[in-house]
Parts: C-alpha cells; sequence; structure tokens
C-alpha cells in the first residue's frame, strides 16, 4: 500500500481513512473543473451480454464494428489483431478453461461469471510472473476492496455460493490455489465496488474493476465525475476543487427523492449516505422537493402547488390551494398506465414501434395530469418518448421531447451533470438536422460548455461536437448575411423608388 500511496502522491492525491466511511481518497493539491484527477485501466473488464448479435462487443475495447470470434473458444470477440494480441496473456488462458466447458453453457455463461473467472486467471498471471505489477495495479488492491459480506442478506449469500461454485468448477484450479469462500466474498466486492462502462453518451457497454478508482466515496453533489475513454476510466473534476477536498463521484441516478436515493444506495452499497443532499433529509425544503418529484400535481392545471397526504388518509391535498385529489382517481390513472405500459411491451416485441411510440404518448398524457411537470416518472416517459421518436426519425416531435426534458434535467441534475450536456448536444444535432441553424449553435454551446468539464476536450467525442459547433456557426452567419443581403436589396429597391420619385417630382415642377 506504500508503492500505491507514493504513485497517488505523484498525481496530487492522498489516501485517508475515516470511520464509518473507510478509506477516503482526497486532492493534495488544487484541481481546476475539467481537470483529470485519476485515470485507470481495469484489472478486469468484460463486455456486457445481450441476446442480439448487434450487441456484440470487442472483449478488449468494447467497439462493435469489425468483430471476429475467437475461433477456439467462439464466446470471445475481437475488433482487431491489435486487440486481441494486448489480451492474449489472459485470453490464452480463458480460452483453455473455456474449452472445457460444454459448449451450449460456454456461451451462456454471464459476464459476472466471466468477470470472475478472469479475475482468478490474471491473479494467477501476476503470481507467476508472466503479467507485470505495478504500484496501481495488482491483485492486493483487490484484496483491499470492501466486500460487506456481513451485510449481504441469505437469499444473496446463497446465490454468491452458487456463483462461486460455478467459477471454481470452470477454474478447476487445485485446492490450495482456490476456496470457494474466498470467491463468493470477491463476488461481493464486485457488486460494491466495480463500475459500468459507458460509452461517450452514457450507453453501458460492459463491467470493468478499476481497483484504485474504487477508492472513491460517493456523495449525491459529488464533485467529480466518472467517464470511460474506451476502457479507461477517467475521473475529472466537476468544479474548482481546494486541495484537501475528498474527490467524490455518484454512484447512483441521483435525480430521485432523497428517500428514493438513500434506498438505493442501502440496498447496493450498504451505508447511509450523510451528503449535503441527504443531510436535509426530513426538512420542509426536502419534503416540499420530494412531493414535486415523486408525487402529485394539483387538480387545477392553472396551479403549481405540490401536494402532501391528507390527515384523514383520503388523498393527497394542495399546499398551495388546498384542493383535494382522492386516492381512488389517482389509484384508477395508476392502473392505466399499468396496462399502457404492458401493450407497449406487446406492440414492442412484435416489433410495431410506431403503435408502441402512440401508447406511450397516451401514457404521457396521462402523466401530465398527474404528477408535477418536473416529476422523475414524466422525465422517465419522455426520455424513453424522444428515443422512440428518434428511431421513427421523426426528428420534429424528438427536439419537442428533448426541449421538455431539459427544463427538468436542469432542476433535478447540476450543471455540469454530463446527461444535461448530452441532451444539449442531441439538441443542438436536431436543430442543425432541422435547419434551425442559430437555435444549434446556442444548444451545441450549451452542450460544450457542460461536456468540455465531464468528458474533456481531446477525446474523439468532444471533437466532433466542436466540430459540429463550428459548421452550425458557419451556417447561421451565412444565414445572416443572406438576410442582410436580402435587407440590402430592400434598401437599394427603396433608393432606386425615392430616385425615381424625385424625377416625376422635378419633372412635375
Ligand atoms: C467503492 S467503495 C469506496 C471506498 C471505500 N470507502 C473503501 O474503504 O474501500 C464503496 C463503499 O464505500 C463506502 N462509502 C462510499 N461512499 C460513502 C459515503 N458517502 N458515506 C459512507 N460510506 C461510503 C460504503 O461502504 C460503500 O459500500
Amino acid at each position: 500500500m506504500e508503492e500505491l500511496e507514493t504513485a497517488l502522491s505523484q498525481k496530487g492525491l492522498k489516501v485517508s481513512t475515516i470511520p464509518g466511511k473507510g478509506r477516503c481518497l482526497f486532492t493534495a493539491r488544487d484541481f481546476s473543473p475539467g481537470e483529470v484527477i485519476l485515470s485507470q485501466e481495469p484489472y478486469v473488464s468484460v463486455p456486457n451480454k445481450n441476446s442480439s448479435d448487434s450487441s456484440l462487443k470487442c472483449d478488449w475495447c468494447f467497439t462493435s464494428t469489425t468483430l471476429k470470434k475467437c475461433s477456439a473458444c467462439q464466446v470471445v470477440w475481437y475488433c482487431s489483431g491489435s486487440c486481441q494480441k494486448s489480451d492474449w496473456k489472459l485470453h490464452r488462458l480463458e480460452c483453455q478453461v473455456l474449452l472445457k466447458v460444454d459448449k451450449d453453457k460456454r456461451k451462456s455463461l454471464t459476464p459476472s461469471i466471466r468477470l470472475m473467472v478472469k479475475l482468478y486467471l490474471r491473479r494467477k498471471l501476476e503470481s507467476e510472473k508472466v503479467i507485470p505489477i505495478s504500484a496501481t495495479d495488482n491483485y492486493n488492491l483487490v484484496d483491499a476492496l470492501v466486500s460487506h459480506m456481513s451485510d449481504v442478506d441469505e437469499k444473496q449469500l446463497v446465490l454468491y455460493a452458487q456463483m462461486a461454485n460455478l467459477v471454481n468448477l470452470i477454474l478447476q484450479l487445485p485446492e490450495n490455489e482456490i476456496n470457494v469462500k474466498e470467491i463468493a466474498v470477491n463476488f461481493s466486492k464486485l457488486a460494491c465496488n466495480a463500475h459500468t462502462i459507458c460509452d461517450a453518451e452514457l450507453r453501458p457497454l460492459g463491467t470493468g474493476l478499476y481497483p484504485v478508482i474504487s477508492i472513491i466515496n460517493h456523495s449525491c453533489l459529488p464533485n467529480a465525475v466518472l467517464l470511460f475513454e474506451g476502457r479507461l476510466a477517467v475521473v475529472r473534476a466537476a468544479q474548482r476543487m481546494p486541495k484537501g477536498s475528498e474527490v467524490l463521484i455518484s454512484y447512483i441516478e441521483t435525480a430521485g427523492s432523497t428517500t428514493t436515493r438513500q434506498k438505493a444506495l442501502k440496498e447496493q452499497y450498504y451505508f447511509c449516505c450523510n451528503c449535503p443532499r441527504c443531510i436535509k433529509m426530513g426538512e420542509c425544503s426536502d419534503i416540499q422537493e420530494s412531493a414535486i418529484l415523486e408525487g402529485y400535481r394539483c387538480r387545477d392545471k392553472t396551479c403549481s402547488g405540490f401536494l402532501f397526504c391528507d390527515s384523514d388518509n383520503k388523498g393527497f391535498v394542495c399546499q398551495h390551494c388546498g384542493l383535494l385529489r382522492e386516492k381512488e382517481e389517482i389509484a384508477n390513472v395508476t392502473n392505466e398506465v399499468e396496462s399502457l405500459s404492458k401493450e407497449v411491451s406487446v406492440f414492442q416485441s412484435s416489433g410495431n414501434h410506431r403503435a408502441a411510440t402512440s401508447v406511450h404518448k397516451a401514457i404521457e398524457k396521462l402523466q401530465v395530469n398527474l404528477c408535477h411537470s418536473f416529476s422523475v416518472n414524466l422525465l422517465r416517459t419522455r426520455e424513453t418518448l424522444l428515443k422512440m421518436l428518434m428511431e421513427l426519425q421523426d426528428w420534429e416531435e424528438a427536439l419537442e421531447y428533448c426541449k421538455l426534458i431539459l427544463p427538468v434535467y436542469q432542476r433535478v441534475y447540476p450543471g455540469f451533470h454530463p446527461l444535461l450536456g448530452l441532451q444539449y448536444y442531441t439538441c443542438g444535432k436536431l436543430e442543425w438536422f432541422l435547419g434551425k441553424s442559430e437555435g444549434a449553435v446556442y444548444s451545441l454551446s450549451k452542450a460544450v460548455d457542460v461536456l468540455r468539464i465531464t468528458h474533456g476536450t481531446k477525446t474523439p467525442f468532444m471533437k466532433e461536437l466542436l466540430m459540429k459547433l463550428e459548421e452550425a456557426q458557419a451556417e447561421a452567419s451565412y444565414k445572416h448575411s443572406l438576410k442582410d443581403d436580402e435587407a440590402g436589396c430592400l434598401f437599394m429597391d427603396s433608393l432606386e423608388n425615392l430616385r425615381a420619385l424625385e424625377c416625376s417630382f422635378q419633372d412635375a415642377l
């Protein structure tokens, strides 16, 4: 661990332990917004597994293009010889163990099982000195991760034990080299330490274990963001971070109420968050915010009040105008939304995307009447609708939904949140495509303001965004110059008319 401390101090970082929180990562110098605090390659990683071939990914870099299957195991895919070569030392061993598994079973192994198999094979290669170790990349760092075994419930423990037995069976290592209980503990470690690897647009690609990044604790109001550049995990400062600040990222979706966030953190990470947002739990402002995010709207459409449950439990009363919404009415709408959601699934699975979209619009209509305009439920419905409309290439309507979502993101996410930047980006692309170049310049500039902090400026994704902004700016100024020309022509026309008038006036004289 001393080597880790030295390596981190060279990056301007320090690890300390706080009772009740465990290890924490602190800055040992100032960091400015957008500056990389820490980056790390995964100790082990594995792509997601979907049923369709279109979702296959390269086992090394996670891209989905030009894939070729490993001809031996037929489980692993690579996009290039160079990715295959980079993964060769580990895959050579994995391939050997996979070949001992029945072909059908081998293909249906879950990513978690594969990740654990790779973890043990990497440890083996490390101990045999086939793979070099470094201060930030070695199995001791995996050993140091929290497992929360004593907090895990019985049902989950049984599942971990079953998964551990399967890994043990696949690895077929001698008894002195492996023990099932240790594998089960490692599954518990993965649950609260592994990260979902996403692309620049936050679409999940796979799972990776990054043992140094895993030292970073959570806050619902984080000062740093974790994003991925291929398989590389990169943590950037989202705001100015003076020396001595604890580096904090968000582990969960932070748009929900304090109760929802606390529940998610307790269930997966076994702690009670005391961040500046969570310590307000129970205060008037927090109760009010929860009622807006997850409660119901006033029956009077012109009233923007939020509702609390009334004292006789009959319904919910608007805290602004006093109108009551009865529980029965709310239950009826909720049931209707549920049955429509089932209809959406049926249409989607039969490939009728247009019908699925129109039923989803009916759900939105019901929710607009039921929920507050900043409701998280309504937000999720609109996000899905936006995705559906994009797939149907209905750009005009997609833009409308993009614009409905933006103010909600502005309210529920901090100003530097990647989702906010990405939403501005989508909005800008749609506006540009629809010939609304001035709107596109505004939206793309807003996207750049956020994403240059969260994504940096040097990635291909950001270069593309900056190029699109330049194109939109050029188009907007060209349109302006056309307008100026038109105005110039009109001016010339009126001058001509004036001259003609002058002539006829003089003629008349
Ligand atoms: C990925 S680890 C973070 C590093 C961890 N503190 C350690 O000692 O290795 C996640 C675990 O850290 C702890 N943790 C993270 N954020 C926390 C917070 N804000 N308050 C208390 N504990 C936290 C929880 O035990 C959680 O399961």
